[in-house]
């Protein structure tokens, strides 16, 4: 195995009680470091992958680092400022290290993920990040999710009043609590997005109030209280931290939204967010996936040969024998980038974009364009950003003293897209059922 210790720390050289469990999503489970002073850890979080409860993957050699610090490094610094990106940087681990830190906070993670995966322990490289939470003071966590309506053009009969009139957010949110999953209703991303503070204040109370009556349960917003999760049964440690002790519901509201507002009002993540969703997913995933097959039926009808009448045409985003569709390298990634970042200058308006592209008629050959542009959108449809306010507090009448950035930035794949072609129907037959005098009028602001 040929590798740079220097520049890769073992973090086996530490103790696992030495790293205190944070918090978890889907595919990563992420610890801080709290041991003895260490450049090499200290204010670091480190990042593992999990695999599903019940397999045990193929020790990897020679594993690769994990392609979230290159896509970091080759993307995702063009578009945001290193202000508001962890640093990351890839470190050595090893199975029985991996086993032990396992055993070690198994306690510490929440039931129904201990069910689902774990640790994967085939694993030799891991992610060291900045720490964004810190062992001290407030912190919040926002999955702001999708921050604009989208463009007329491209949608059907079927969905086009629906899908303009309420956000894609809200119809989900709908639909889980229908289902009886936990969902946060009464948040609307639009609001978080619109960049008018009192719309922006309605956001956090909406995702306050869905924090408190499912206890916590939401993935819209997390709370952290001296670096650890704080669920609202033991709501009296934020209440405490805001100085608001004897404070009720209303007022203890009042003063976590005064908190953060000011931070999510000045920083510029929230709109650089916002444009990026908007700019890369100009089709909607229904204009999409009529280019998808407009293109296929032009392909197929010059290259398939004469016994391939019937060539089923693959679903959107899928590779067939015939039309291959594979995820972008990281070279692709970083062409798509210059050519993105030449239509839209991040400051500018995107005129020149608009006639250079003509997105009321997208053309077969920009196909691979919009798919990769897709996948990018998404992931800023899935990030999220960590606020966190400077120890001393905020001061009436000045600038908001803080950290706003934005994690959870890891690339989407080709195979996700007949997933959310499938569900973006899903949702919005589901919210056609909603009588209309009851469906919401979400207001995006950009438009
Ligand atoms: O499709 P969505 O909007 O439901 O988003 C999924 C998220 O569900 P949410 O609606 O935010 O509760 C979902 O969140 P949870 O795991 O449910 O907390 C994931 O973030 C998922 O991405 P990935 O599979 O981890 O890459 C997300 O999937 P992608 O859409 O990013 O594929
Ligand atoms: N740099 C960091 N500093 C502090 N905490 C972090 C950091 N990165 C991630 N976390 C915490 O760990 C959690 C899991 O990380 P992350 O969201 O990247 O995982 P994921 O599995 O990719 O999530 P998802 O399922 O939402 O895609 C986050 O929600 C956050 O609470």
């Amino acid at each position: 195995m040929s590798v740079d210790l220097q520049e890769h720390p073992q973090v086996s050289d530490t103790l696992p009680l030495e790293w205190k469990y944070i918090s978890e999503g889907g595919a990563t489970i992420v610890f801080s470091y709290e041991g003895p002073p260490d450049p090499r850890f200290d204010g670091m979080v480190l990042r593992l992958r999990k695999c599903a409860a019940g397999t045990e993957p193929e020790i990897q050699y020679d594993e690769p680092d994990d392609p979230m610090i290159e896509y970091q490094r080759k993307c995702m610094e063009r578009l945001f400022p290193r202000a508001h990106l962890p640093r990351l940087c890839s470190a050595i681990v090893d199975e029985p290290w991996l086993r032990a830190l396992a055993v070690a906070h198994e306690s510490s993670r929440p039931a129904d993920r201990r069910h689902t995966d774990h640790i994967d322990y085939s694993r030799t490289k891991a992610v060291l990040a900045t720490d964004l939470i810190g062992s001290e003071g407030l912190a919040i966590e926002i999955k702001p999710k999708w921050g604009f309506l989208p463009s007329p053009h491209h949608l059907s009969s079927r969905t086009r009043e629906i899908k303009r009139q309420t956000c894609r957010f809200c119809m989900h949110s709908r639909m889980k609590a229908a289902q009886g999953d936990h969902a946060g209703v009464g948040y609307c991303p639009l609001d978080l997005f619109s960049g008018q503070a009192d719309r922006m204040e309605s956001a956090v109370e909406g995702l306050w109030e869905a924090w408190l009556s499912s206890e916590g349960a939401i993935n819209n917003m997390k709370v952290f209280v001296d670096g650890q999760v704080i669920k609202p049964n033991r709501i009296s440690i934020l209440a405490g931290k805001l100085n608001q002790g004897e404070s009720d519901l209303n007022v203890l509201r009042d003063s976590f939204t005064s908190t953060y507002l000011p931070l999510l009002v000045e920083t510029p993540v929230l709109a650089t967010l916002s444009k990026l969703q908007r700019t890369l997913d100009v089709l909607d995933i229904e204009g999409l996936s009529a280019l998808w097959h407009r293109t296929l039926l032009s392909y197929t009808d010059t290259h398939a040969g004469p016994d391939d009448d019937e060539v089923p045409l693959s679903p959107v985003g899928q590779s067939s024998p015939l039309f291959s569709s594979p995820d972008p390298t990281m070279k692709e990634w970083a062409e798509f980038l210059d050519t993105y970042l030449s239509h839209h200058a991040m400051t500018e308006p995107d005129m020149e974009d608009k006639q250079r592209m003509n997105y009321a008629r997208p053309r077969s050959a920009d196909l691979r364009y919009y798919l990769i542009a897709y996948l990018l959108s998404a992931t800023f449809k899935d990030c999220s950003i960590i606020i966190k306010p400077a120890l001393g507090g905020v001061n009436a009448g000045e600038p908001a003293q803080g950290k706003v950035t934005v994690i959870d930035l890891d690339p989407k794949s080709m195979d996700r897209l007949r997933k959310w072609e499938k569900l973006d129907q899903e949702i919005a037959e589901s919210y056609s059922q909603v009588d209309a005098s009851d469906r919401k009028v979400c207001v995006d602001s950009n438009l």
